[in-house]
């Protein structure tokens, strides 16, 4: 296994109910790297992250995980070397330190080397003020600060985030997004992200994987998606809300005439060939 890699997913299949949710050939996970999964509900997105927490086992196939299979008798160890967090912070009920305790205590570290990490991390994340605060006193930003330092404070290698930021406002939702991404690039930490929110992905990732039907439908550069969409419903994900059925009707040099029901485009000849294709354009085109 390339140490570049830190997870891989090879020829992956999950099975439910005899329905088909996942079915993935190969998909890996460079290390350092920020990549976001988005696709339509239903997608397959929710259950590829518990397949690579070792929390759903897939039907066939592996997953790996700093090159050692989830498969095996250590799935308890890997899967510490991970960290999770969810749209609802699913914080104890208990003080702000000791939710970010918690993982360095089940861990054993010792009290004082507690302290320093919790208080590094509580800083990091700007909720040092809070940290004697009972948690059900935090607002849902705040609350979702601590569970990314609880996460945090444990050292992940592989940081899994399901729709992190959909429950907060907009400018909280960027601040996180921004402030995420500073913490995850400083600490080398390889992450995989969830989200519907294409803002998020040009904030926070460095790569974009589009799943339809528990299948890769596009894989690639946020910019990438959005330049050259594999297909309609990529288009239609990542903001090209307007997609129309063009028919080629003149050429002039370099440049193409196509008529939709929306009137007539003039395209460099590049952008299609003969006949009916599908034209995607941007909001404001
Ligand atoms: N235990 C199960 N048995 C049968 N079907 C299931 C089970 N768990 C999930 N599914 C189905 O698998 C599909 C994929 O679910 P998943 O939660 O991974 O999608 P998602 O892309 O995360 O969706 P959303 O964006 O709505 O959260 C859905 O159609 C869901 O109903």
């Amino acid at each position: 296994m390339n140490p570049e890699v830190c997870a891989a997913l090879e020829k992956v299949e999950v099975v439910k109910s005899r329905r088909s949710l996942l079915q993935i050939d190969k998909l890996h996970f460079r290390a350092g790297e920020i990549t976001a999964i988005i696709g339509p509900n239903g997608a397959g997105k929710s259950t590829l992250l518990k397949v690579l927490h070792g929390l759903e086992k897939p039907t066939a196939g592996t997953v790996c995980f700093r090159g050692q299979s989830l498969g095996g008798r250590d799935l308890l160890e890997l899967r510490r070397r991970m960290a999770m967090v969810f749209q609802s912070p699913c914080l104890f009920q208990t003080t702000v330190y000791e939710n970010i305790a918690a993982g360095l205590r089940i861990r054993k570290f010792r009290r004082s080397e507690i302290d320093p990490i919790v208080r590094r991390w509580a800083a990091r994340f700007g909720v040092e003020p809070l940290l004697e605060r009972q948690a059900r006193h935090l607002s849902g930003g705040e609350a979702q600060r601590v569970a990314l330092a609880r996460a945090l404070a444990c050292g992940p290698e592989l940081f899994l985030l399901d729709e992190p930021f959909a429950s907060l406002d907009p400018p909280t939702r960027e601040a996180l997004c921004r402030e995420l991404r500073a913490v995850i690039k400083e600490e080398g930490i390889t992450a995989v992200v969830v989200t519907h929110v294409m803002e998020e992905v040009f904030l926070l990732a460095d790569r974009a994987v589009m799943l339809s039907a528990g299948r890769v439908v596009q894989d690639g550069t946020p910019e990438e998606l959005l330049a050259r969409p594999a297909n309609s419903e990529v288009a239609d994900f990542v903001g090209k809300r307007r997609i129309l059925l063009g028919r080629v009707v003149a050429r002039t040099g370099e440049m193409v005439e196509v008529a939709t029901p929306e009137g007539r485009f003039r395209l460099p000849a590049a952008a299609g060939g003969e006949g009916t294709f599908l034209l995607c354009l941007r909001e404001g085109e």
